[in-house]
């Protein structure tokens, strides 16, 4: 559905290039008495006809803006992907570490303008002995729904690395967010996943704070999260 309703936007943007580029070669060609011009080289050039000039000129331009249109797309299209992940279709690391850093960057000397939540699948290693690898991987596909049935418009869900989330939450204070961790992690707990069942995960959470560099953020939201897996797993730590 989803790529349907894209292939007919598409469409209907190549249809308006197309439009446009019609119009505006007739403007031009009207405005700057293009046509008088190519009426006269015709007329010297016997192997030529205005019609066929005109024509060329119009197909060329349409062409050349379709054309441009597409590789437009194409680069955005790329830009997409170098920022997604591919098994999930979530923000991946590298641009979650660019929304992090701009974030810190952004914040005033009044710190806590921002947190972060880090958590981890619990015993996921057991879940693809069990079940298999490719079991596994929808597992993690399904934790992420169930996560942003949670999360709030503002927040974003990145997947830092195997079964490793962060979830930036942009003007949010630690204690908001660890409430929001919390309410994540029941939900997580409550869900029944497809063939597995029963799958729960582990938190930590963080402010972030200025002038500290991503790394040592991201250091003190994985202490919470390990303190969490130390005292026993499904838990919610404020690092
Ligand atoms: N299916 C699948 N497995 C992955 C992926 N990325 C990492 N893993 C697996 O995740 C498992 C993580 O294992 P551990 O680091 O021991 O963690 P754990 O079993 O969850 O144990 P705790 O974190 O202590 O609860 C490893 O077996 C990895 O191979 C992935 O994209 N898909």
């Amino acid at each position: 559905m989803k790529n349907f309703t894209s292939y007919n936007r598409q469409a209907l943007i190549d249809a308006v290039v197309l439009l446009v580029a019609v119009a505006l070669t007739g403007a031009l060609l009207h405005g700057l008495d293009a046509t008088e011009a190519l009426y006269e080289y015709s007329r010297s050039h016997e192997g030529y006809e205005l019609d066929e000039i005109i024509l060329t000129v119009a197909v060329s331009s349409i062409y050349l803006s379709v054309y441009t249109l597409r590789r437009l797309r194409n680069l955005q299209a790329l830009l997409v992907a170098a920022s997604t992940d591919p098994l999930i279709g979530i923000t991946n690391r590298r641009r979650g570490s660019d929304l992090i850093a701009a974030l810190v960057q952004g914040q005033g000397p009044n710190n806590e303008l921002a947190s972060i939540i880090m958590f981890d699948v619990d015993d996921f290693k057991r879940i693809n002995d069990d079940y298999g690898h490719d079991t596994g991987d929808e597992v993690l596909t399904e934790l992420i729904e169930v996560v942003q049935e949670e999360t709030r418009r503002m927040d974003i869900v990145i997947r830092w690395g195997g079964e490793e989330f962060i979830i930036l939450c942009p003007r949010t204070h630690a204690d908001e967010a660890c409430q929001l961790a919390e309410r994540i992690r029941i939900a997580v707990e409550r869900h029944r996943f497809r063939d597995v069942g029963q799958v729960t995960a582990s938190f930590g959470v963080t402010a972030l704070a200025p002038n500290e560099n991503l790394r040592s953020q991201v250091v003190r939201a994985d202490r919470g999260l390990y303190e969490s897996k130390r005292l026993g797993k499904n838990r919610v730590t404020m690092a």
